[in-house]
């Protein structure tokens, strides 16, 4: 049984129970939510040695970080040393988006050693076989298609990008219409060279029940792609993207009936007063499935600061519903990203995703922020960097800029305002 099914049933798993008790949140509201589709924990039971982690309505705003080797970085133990490093920053998933070198051996390698659900795009290594064995990425048959999937579902893979949305009509819309950056999406790309050159519909939205059965078998999650997504903000929210979100709502009722997990992947590059109306769009089209989103970037035009681009859109998105934020590092648009780019990028998403907890109400977010507040008057320096998001960030600089006998710090010194005023303003010693 799938999570999904067995929260249909009534029945509360061993997974669930566990992400409530992660989360603060009642066992059975989770399994009410997955029966609903709001809920889903990617936990396939070939992935050994996996922790459960929910993502959706009501619980903490996860975050995605995003590796993997490229042709001309095709290094496994690099890879694997940021997939750990982006863990220990405090990524809630990790996706292994590999297009070079030995893709099984680095994705056996990162699920062994990752306890975290880990995620992949499998046209990445259907383009790969394809361009190794007849010389085109797109040089693949139907059957190669789902090969794969079935091969890294039965490796354990907990979450799969999968454009199924992507039709042949929404593509000559995007045609008719006309777009600026037309495609970024990689797979995205794939899927739709190969329906031009093929003259045929998206296999993955034709045959959706043979996904579904594959997805079922192992509990795969479904992540349905946005191939369309824009990659600049003027394509953002588009005749073309909203084409493709249609198809997938109706894709997200069918997965739930099927009894798989399924969430909906969303932009991309969007303008702040677009954001929010992208969320309703995704909750009202999508059975409220959880959202994940790429950024969004609110500007195309901050090449080697993205993660602060898309922090910014993640924390707006989040706030507004978005249930999961898939980091961006600095080396976006730029190059691959190296292993302090990763710890950078999941940081600054989940700066995004804590700021956009505290007004979802989200068990204990407000509370950490209000106990850093207290530290901070009471000058507990020890306290401030165990609160704070790096801790080791935060260590470094107290230990660089500051003697370790001053009470106060070198911003200030003897004229920090905390210091005088609790001389002062209260003359009994504060509760706090
Ligand atoms: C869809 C997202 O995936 C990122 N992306 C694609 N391939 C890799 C990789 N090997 N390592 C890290 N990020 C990657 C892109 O930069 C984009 O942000
Ligand atoms: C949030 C999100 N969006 C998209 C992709 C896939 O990338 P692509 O569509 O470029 O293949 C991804 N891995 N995560
Ligand atoms: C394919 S270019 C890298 C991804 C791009 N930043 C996007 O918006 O999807
Ligand atoms: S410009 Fe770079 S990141 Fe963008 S699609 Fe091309 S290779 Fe990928
Ligand atoms: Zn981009």
């Amino acid at each position: 049984m799938t999570q999904l099914e067995a929260a249909k049933k009534g029945v509360v798993t061993e997974e669930m129970k566990k992400v409530a008790e992660k989360e603060g949140v009642n066992a059975e509201i989770i399994r009410e939510r997955v029966a609903e589709g709001r809920i889903v924990i990617p936990f396939n039971r070939n992935h050994r040695g996996l922790k459960p982690c929910g993502i959706g309505k009501g619980l903490s705003t996860k975050v995605n970080a995003n590796i993997g080797t490229s042709e001309k970085f095709p290094f496994l133990e690099s890879e694997l040393s940021k997939a750990i490093a982006a863990v220990e920053a405090g990524a809630d998933t990790i996706m292994d988006l590999s297009t070079g070198g030995d893709l099984e051996k680095v994705r056996m390698a990162i699920l062994s050693s990752i306890d975290a659900p880990v995620g992949t795009v499998p046209i990445y290594e259907v383009g790969v076989m394809a361009q190794n064995k007849y010389g085109s990425v797109i040089d693949f048959t139907e059957e190669e298609l789902f090969e794969v999937i079935e091969k890294q579902a039965e490796e354990g893979v907990d979450f799969m990008t999968v454009h199924c949305g992507l039709t042949i009509e929404a593509v000559e819309r995007l045609r008719r219409e006309g777009r600026i950056t037309d495609i970024v999406s990689r797979g995205g790309s794939f899927i739709t060279a190969w329906m031009l050159k093929n003259e045929k519909q998206n296999p993955l939205y034709e045959h959706f029940d043979r996904l579904l059965e594959v997805a079922r078998k192992y509990d795969v999650t479904l992540s349905l792609g946005d191939g369309l997504r824009p990659g600049c903000l003027a394509d953002a929210t588009d005749r073309a993207q909203i084409q493709e979100l249609l198809i997938l709502g109706e894709l997200v009722q069918e997965a739930i009936k099927q009894g798989v997990q399924v969430m909906v992947e969303g932009p991309g590059h969007v303008p702040i007063d677009q954001i929010e109306s992208n969320i309703r769009l995704q909750k009202r089209l999508c059975h409220e499935a959880p959202f994940y989103v790429l950024g969004p970037l609110v500007t195309d035009i901050a090449a080697g600061y993205d993660h602060i681009a898309a922090a910014i859109g993640g924390a707006i998105a989040a706030a507004c519903g978005a249930d999961f934020l898939c980091y961006v590092t600095p080396a976006e648009h730029l190059g691959l990203p190296d292993e302090e780019d990763v710890r950078i990028g999941v940081i600054a998403s989940k700066i995004a995703a804590h700021a956009a907890d505290i007004v979802k109400g989200i068990p204990g977010a407000w509370e950490r922020d209000l106990k850093m507040a207290k530290a901070r008057k009471n000058l507990d320096w020890e306290e401030q960097i165990k609160l704070s998001i790096d801790p080791k960030k935060a260590r470094k600089y107290r230990q660089e800029r500051n003697s370790s006998d001053v009470k106060t710090c070198t911003m200030c010194g003897k004229f920090c305002a905390m210091d005088i005023i609790a001389k002062y303003l209260n003359k009994e010693k504060s509760s706090c």
